[in-house]
């Protein structure tokens, strides 16, 4: 088995991504996730660029990382400067990191061009910078920017380019496709070139794709089956522009699919998706549904037909186990389902199968598709509309009434919009009458239902209200479309979606609510009347 070595420079190119800024803790915290995960070396910033990036350096030398090495990352020293006169290589060695990759000029025309040096000027550049760095111990990697586009436009200068960095004592030359505009048979060509003109040193190369062309990890895959040895990329393709190459597939292309190569070591495939996950939520930036291998919707069968097929045998539209990555199989319902959709949700939901019941949700699913409603992401929905189909469900209130009060004082200084709802519920015998105040119509329905039932149903108090969509379904029809109202809810230990759709944005919203805090009741029930210790504590 040949090892290829994982560099994650979600730190430093992620960061250079439109939206991306990580703080000095989310830093510390995702090297420690890549360190777990068996990651072999960490980008972790450019100190000569920003104070929290040298801090970074400095904290990260108190963590107790197992196998990650932690890189410091800059450019080849100034013109007209020496190397240890230019402040970026001192920033570089003050920050202690063991490893240093240095990125320099490939390409001619960038040479002449944008730095304005000598052809000759820019291989002293490298190599001095290089140099420095190695005589003070540290490990080189040295980035060769521009690489693909430099060897088509002039491959003498572009050899010499690397070659200089080898012979001051890279320990790996990076061979990066900057523009990302490459295709996977050039990149194999010319990696293929760059390992012959390094041979006499026997410096290894590496490979640094961005996807600018979509096919930053079909680039990078291209290089290792041409020889490359590590291959540089960020988590979940974060990155300038259109972003890197995604680690998580390329690790997960290299140790399910291709042959005969290691990567990362221990379970670390099993935790891609929880990688990911946790990579967005750290940078606060949305995740990518149809990501492949680790996105929500990586599994998640709609068509009538693919379900069928996957409830016999689920490799039929599976190219690997979702559990290989931590992912899982999800049957979504919509208008698109067969029985088998219907089915395999209600099988999770332990309800006897009955053919014509199925049938009648099928129709009832179909019907209220056509209306606007959208079950894909209320899954809790299309729970209470099973039992309320079965007749199994139970309300526990009645809506009795709700208006909702906006006050808007246009023309008085300091006076802000203020919003109050009041709701009139019938909660078994009595009849709760109750105000809330909030930022918005939602938010005061809102609270106005939780101050009417979060003293009969204590459990509510753990549920909370995560995020709130609305879209109008059919804007032709101008102001009287419907709108859809999508509520995601959570508790300590689900996370689930509700649906209301209406002309009436109020009455949508409070239809989704409403379906939010029944689906919360009947679980706990349910959880309770199963009785194991975890989930009579979420019940209680
Ligand atoms: C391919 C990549 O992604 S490389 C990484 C890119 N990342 C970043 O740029 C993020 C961090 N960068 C920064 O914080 C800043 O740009 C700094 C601190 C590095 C430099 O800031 P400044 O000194 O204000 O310079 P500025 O960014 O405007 O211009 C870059 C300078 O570096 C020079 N330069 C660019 N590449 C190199 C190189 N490989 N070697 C030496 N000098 C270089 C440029 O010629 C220019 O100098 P000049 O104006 O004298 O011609
Ligand atoms: C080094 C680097 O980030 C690049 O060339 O794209």
């Amino acid at each position: 088995m040949k090892k290829i070595e994982i560099y994650d420079t979600t730190l430093r190119d992620g960061a250079q991504g439109e939206g991306v800024s990580f703080s000095l803790q989310d830093k510390l915290a995702i090297t420690e996730r890549l360190d777990e995960i068996g990651v072999d070396y960490i980008e972790g910033g450019y100190p000569a660029s920003n104070e929290k990036d040298s801090e970074y350096f400095r904290r990260v030398q108190e963590m107790d990382l197992k196998n990650i090495k932690v890189c410091a990352f800059g450019m080849t020293r100034r013109k007209g400067m020496t190397a240890d006169e230019d402040p970026g290589m001192n920033a570089l060695l003050d920050s202690g990191a063991p490893v240093v990759t240095i990125v320099g000029k490939t390409h001619d025309f960038h040479v002449t061009d944008v730095l304005r040096v000598s052809l000759e000027e820019n291989l002293a550049m490298i190599a001095d910078s290089i140099g420095i760095m190695v005589e003070k111990g540290r490990e080189a990697i040295y980035d060769a920017e521009h690489f693909f586009d430099g060897w088509k436009a002039n491959p003498d200068y572009a050899a010499q380019t690397i070659r200089t960095a080898a012979k001051a004592g890279a320990r790996m030359v990076v061979l990066c496709d900057t523009n990302g505009g490459s295709l996977p048979e050039e990149i194999a060509s010319l990696t293929r070139a760059a390992i012959e003109a390094l041979e006499p040193f026997g410096v290894p190369v590496g490979i640094h794709t961005h996807n600018d062309g979509d096919l930053a990890v079909a680039n990078a895959l291209s290089a290792v089956d041409a020889g490359a040895q590590q291959i540089q990329g960020t988590i979940n393709g974060f990155g300038e522009r259109c972003g890197n190459a995604d680690l998580i597939s390329c690790v997960a292309n290299l140790a399910l699919k291709k042959k005969g190569y290691e990567v990362l070591g221990g379970d670390g495939l099993n935790h891609l998706t929880e990688l990911s996950r946790f990579v967005y939520d750290t940078a606060n930036v949305n995740r990518r549904n149809n990501q492949a291998f680790v996105g929500q919707s990586a599994f998640a069968h709609k068509g009538g037909m693919h379900v069928h097929a996957v409830n016999r045998a689920s490799s039929s539209y599976e190219h690997i186990s979702p559990e290989l990555v931590g992912n899982e199989r999800r049957v979504l319902v919509s208008e698109l389902s067969g029985r088998s959709n219907i089915m395999a949700l209600t099988t999770k939901m332990n309800i006897e199968q009955d053919r014509k019941v199925m049938d009648e949700i099928l129709a009832r699913v179909v019907d209220l598709e056509n209306k606007g409603f959208q079950f894909e992401a209320a899954e809790a929905s299309f729970e209470l509309l099973v039992r309320k189909t079965l007749g199994t469900f139970t309300p526990h209130f009645k809506t009795m009434k709700y208006h909702v009060e906006v006050e808007d004082f246009v023309h008085q200084q300091d006076m802000e919009l203020t919003t109050e709802a009041t709701i009139k519920l019938q909660v078994g015998d009595q009849l709760r009458h109750e105000v809330g105040e909030g930022d918005g119509p939602i938010d005061a329905l809102s609270t106005a239902l939780r101050k009417a039932l979060d003293g009969v149903f204590p459990n509510l108090k753990r549920m909370k209200l995560v995020d709130y969509k609305v879209r109008v379904v059919n804007s032709e029809a101008g102001t009287a479309a419907r709108t859809r109202v999508q509520i995601e809810c959570s508790d300590e230990s689900d996370v689930w979606g509700t649906i209301g759709v209406s002309e009436n944005v109020i009455q949508a919203s409070w239809n989704a609510l409403v379906d939010a805090v029944e689906y919360k009741l009947h679980k706990d029930e349910a959880a309770s009347k199963q009785g194991t210790p975890d989930e009579v504590a979420a019940a209680n």
